[in-house]
């Protein structure tokens, strides 16, 4: 993997998740950004403590590292319920999904991460199991299998998924709330940078705090390695003090660019432009323009180019807008698409 890639790669590299718990806020009120998601849940929760009953399932999508998992951990926090943790990939069989849900205790906060990549057996009996806190198991093979119904304690599912359109409408409307996580703004990564140098003991004064905010892809999981990474070469080269110059330049030196691209994005913008004039041009074509698996190129790098204006997914194909060639430093084409002309072409659901 290049060095830039595992840099602002929205997934936790190596050893990172020990790091990233150490830095996970514990509570709401600690939980920085999502405004309008924070107010829901809050009240979502709160509701259920009054009435003393687990509250309704809740559902998050979002782009990877935009703290779903730290939002779950909160959930149970919040109602001093335990945790269970699992991933869709992990539930292989419904045999796999019984032995979690049959061993739950009362109000148990049950986090599936990934849900949309559970298989199908597994789904099926999640549905019995959210409506009516019931599995049915199948005991033996055949004609002369019977099946056991088996009651299971009241519990809270919390599902993540980058895919929400991926869920099948049966498992979707089963979850009485669904949170849509959305990229944060740059001034809610300099909060959450100030936060983590505070836990870290790093000297961040403001406008270090937002160079490294606005080349964070508005993801508070890259703002948080950026900030290690400057962290990093302000000990060597200049004291320990994050300045704005010690950030602009370590990210220079790590090649996120002063938008916060990194280089796949470069790479798709690149072949776009480069290649296909600008488009429209299909997302496989592309990924395998850029050597990538077309959901790498679909979850990680287009939903950021969407939102700083630089592509447009149209339904006849990814088009590049007239940003995108002047943020390669090459001249638009007269018929370059605008960002008016994007919006009459823009199907982005
Ligand atoms: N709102 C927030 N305030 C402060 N820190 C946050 C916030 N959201 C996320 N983080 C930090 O970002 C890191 C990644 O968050 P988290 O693991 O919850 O993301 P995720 O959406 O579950 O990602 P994935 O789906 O890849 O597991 C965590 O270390 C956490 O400290």
């Amino acid at each position: 993997m290049n060095l830039d890639r595992d840099l602002v790669s929205p997934e936790p590299e190596g050893d990172e998740r020990a790091i990233e718990a150490a830095l996970r806020p514990k509570r709401l009120a600690e939980f920085i950004g999502q405004a309008r998601v924070r107010e829901q849940l809050s009240l979502v929760l709160e509701s259920a403590l009054r009435r003393n009953r687990p509250p309704d399932h809740v559902l998050m999508s979002g782009g990877p590292g935009l703290g779903k998992t730290t939002l779950a951990m909160i959930i149970a926090a919040e109602l001093g319920a335990p945790l269970r943790m699992t991933s869709g990939p992990a539930l292989e069989r419904a045999g796999d999904l019984a032995a979690i849900l049959s061993t739950l205790a009362e109000g148990e906060v049950l986090f599936i991460d990934e849900i949309h990549r559970m298989a199908r057996p597994a789904e099926e009996m999640l549905y019995l199991a959210m409506e009516d806190f019931r599995v049915d198991i199948i005991v033996g093979k055949g004609p002369g299998a019977t099946s056991i119904p088996l009651d299971i304690a009241p519990f809270t599912l919390v599902g993540a998924t980058t895919r929400a359109g991926l869920l099948p409408a049966p498992l979707r409307d089963r979850f009485g709330f669904t949170a849509h996580m959305d990229f944060y703004e740059a001034a809610e990564l300099e909060q959450v940078l100030y936060r983590s140098a505070r836990l870290m003991s790093v000297d961040l004064p403001a406008d270090g705090a937002w160079e490294i905010a606005r080349r964070s892809r508005g993801t508070p999981r890259i703002a948080n390695r950026l900030l290690r990474r400057v962290r990093d070469f302000a000990e060597v080269r200049a004291e320990g003090v994050v300045t704005r110059e010690v950030a602009a330049t370590a990210l220079d030196l790590y090649e996120v660019d002063a938008e916060g691209l990194d280089r796949l994005d470069r790479a798709v913008l690149g072949v776009l432009l480069r290649r296909f004039g600008g488009g429209p041009v299909g997302l496989s074509t592309l990924a395998v323009a850029v050597g990538e698996e077309p959901e790498t190129v679909e979850v990680v790098a287009e939903p950021f180019l969407v939102r700083q204006g630089l592509l447009a997914r149209t339904p006849r194909g990814r088009v590049a807008t007239a940003a995108a060639w002047t943020h390669l430093g090459l001249t638009p084409p007269p018929d370059a698409f605008g960002a008016a002309a994007v919006a009459t072409l823009f199907d982005d659901t």
